[in-house]
């Protein structure tokens, strides 16, 4: 049985994964060195396992370890329970989806969330579905929200006190972005929080609070279907004891249609809390602070990526995220108070900084124009912007090593043509008003992993890849950082140096996030492949050059024999 104190120590323990980050402050970072510098070039494959079906498609997820059982989901909605040792399956549970599901960004799952002796996800026509560990038996199977309406539900949930706490996706159609804690044992809805202001919260049953404070932000009745879905989960931080969730894009993307009137006065047109990055309290749902990365956001620049729980050189503690909108954030830990924000990518047009107060210094002319002011009202202004709209990082998680103090982080030196057009709300539809089209902003690559000083934002070394890094990013004591390209390499990297020390081919696009955990006294490392995500679906230019990758669905586990270990 997974307790709550067994959580709360799952970076320490280095015989189970049992929390998606690898650990509450998402450091994904293992303190195990078996497995080091100098003797990672003996890292050999000890099995395979395939996801199998025509289902194939982006394989995002995170393997999740424990009593000698690895716990992986797969795409359209599957979870799978192989034998860590064999790589045997012991149980499959496949969602029955309906016809007409609509997830945005291709049919994927991030990962599951264990507790008592249930497995806990999210699938693609918005329910949460607990399992039995051993058996894979259903023990409660409870409706989210409405797919029609265009909810689903991509990321891993999070156990906090005895409740698994989950965010929504459907921003591109219009949903409200939503925080929800349910009881554990029986799926019951303990509160609600949206995300977007006017919205009210619901504690045990009842109403509780508005969240914000109606149309101070948003015009008219936009907040009604203003998006800010929570798409990519949340992590909790125990110090603080505070649920940390990224929002995403306020819908429609034509942000000329959320502003209370030109020129905008003050926060009027900020649209909260979209973009944004929020505290909230486990006990009640109440939003305790907000940092917004992107007001009045008009580029699909979401807010929802990790926050990383970290103690900076000076002995502070605070949080990091790296921002679509192409921007490294660090915050305090205490109240998300802005502390610094430095570019992580090249070229970013739409800003051309951060003011002291955390606040974007705009290049209006960068804005995709408004449609209203072309002469038949049909299509806005063009602009070329970078970041692409797919940001300078998405979902795919960074890693911190405390041992190096750097972060890890995978990036993507893109841009593109961005214009605006009329829209209106319609049930089930794409809720845009934008077209767009994605380009590399080089010839010669566009992913990039860099390591980060938080402390000065200097990039301290980068690895360059052909194509869009999309697979999430692990850091080991062993000095190891490792991740994978849609090329199909699984690779690992010295943290000091950036140094490519060891590679494999895992015959598809890496999506997945790597891990690591120790087994019979062996460390093993284990990385789900199968090439897909939003990439190949919106990647306009970028998705015709990439056009060749396979899919694939497969789990691929290394291990580092006993008796190679000191071998150099
Ligand atoms: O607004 C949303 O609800 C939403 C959901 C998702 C998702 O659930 O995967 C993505 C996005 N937006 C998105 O903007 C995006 O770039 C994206 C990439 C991916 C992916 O898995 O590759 N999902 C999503």
């Amino acid at each position: 049985e997974v307790t709550e104190e067994m959580l709360l120590n799952d970076t320490d323990s280095v015989g189970d994964i049992l929390t998606n980050g690898m650990g509450r402050h998402l450091q994904r970072f293992s303190p195990l060195d078996t497995l080091n510098t100098d003797n990672v070039e003996n890292l050999v494959p000890a099995w395979a396992f395939s996801l199998g079906g025509e289902k194939q498609r982006g394989q995002e997820t995170q393997p999740l370890i424990h009593d000698g059982i690895m716990y992986i989901t797969g795409s359209y909605s599957r979870m799978f329970a192989i034998d860590v040792m064999t790589g045997q399956e012991i149980w499959q549970y496949d969602a029955r989806l309906p016809e007409g599901i609509l997830p945005c960004c291709d049919v994927i799952n991030r990962g599951g969330a264990i507790y008592g002796n249930n497995i806990y996800f999210g699938t693609l026509d918005a329910r949460i579905v607990a399992l039995d560990l051993k058996t894979g038996d259903v023990v409660w199977n409870k409706k989210v929200a409405d797919y029609k309406a265009g909810y689903s539900m991509t990321a891993a949930p999070l156990i906090v006190d005895g409740m698994v706490i989950t965010g929504n996706s459907g921003g591109e159609f219009g949903i409200v972005g939503a925080v929800q804690a349910r009881d554990a044992e029986t799926g019951e809805l303990i509160w609600d929080r949206p995300v977007i202001e006017g919205h009210m919260g619901t504690l045990n049953g009842e109403e509780s609070t508005m969240t914000g404070t109606l149309n101070a932000t948003w015009p008219g009745d936009m907040w009604k279907t203003g998006g800010g879905a929570t798409w990519l989960g949340g992590s909790y931080d125990a110090d603080t004891d505070t649920l940390v969730f990224g929002t995403g894009n306020p819908a429609p993307w034509n942000s000329h249609l959320r502003n209370a009137g030109t020129p905008v006065e003050g926060n009027a047109g900020d649209n909260l809390y979209a973009a944004s990055r929020l505290g909230i309290d486990p006990a009640t749902g109440e939003i305790k602070w907000h940092f917004q990365t992107t007001p009045r956001e008009g580029w699909d620049y979401d807010g929802v990526n990790e926050v990383v729980a970290y103690t900076d050189r000076e002995g502070n503690d605070r949080f990091a995220t790296a921002d679509r909108n192409g921007f490294f954030y660090v915050l305090n830990r205490e109240d998300g108070a802005f502390v610094s924000a430095t570019p992580f990518v090249k070229d970013i047009s739409w800003a051309s900084g951060i003011d002291e107060n955390g606040r974007p210094i705009y290049n209006e002319d960068n804005r995709p124009g408004n449609p209203a002011d072309a002469a038949d009202g049909g299509q806005g202004e063009v602009v070329f912007a970078s970041p692409s709209f797919l940001g300078g990082k998405n979902w795919m998680p960074m890693a911190h090593s405390p041992e190096t103090g750097l972060f890890y982080v995978p990036s993507n030196e893109w841009g593109m043509d961005i214009w605006n057009e009329p829209i209106t709300y319609k049930q089930g539809a794409a809720y845009l008003g934008a077209g767009f089209t994605i380009k590399p902003n080089y010839e010669d690559h566009i992913g990039s992993l860099k390591a980060i000083d938080p402390d000065t934002g200097e990039i301290v070394w980068e690895y360059q890849n052909g194509a869009p890094l999309w697979g999430g990013v692990m850091a080991t004591a062993g000095g190891l950082v490792f991740t994978g390209n849609p090329e199909g390499e699984f690779l690992a990297f010295d943290a000091e140096t950036g140094e490519e020390l060891w590679s494999f081919q895992t015959g598809s696009g890496i999506v997945g996030q790597p891990v690591t955990w120790e087994q019979n006294g062996e460390q093993y490392v284990s990385v789900v492949s199968g090439w897909g995500g939003a990439v190949p679906l919106w990647g306009g230019e970028v998705a015709k050059e990439v056009n060749y990758l396979n899919q694939g669905g497969m789990v691929w586990t290394f291990r580092l024999p006993q008796q190679l270990a000191s071998v150099q």
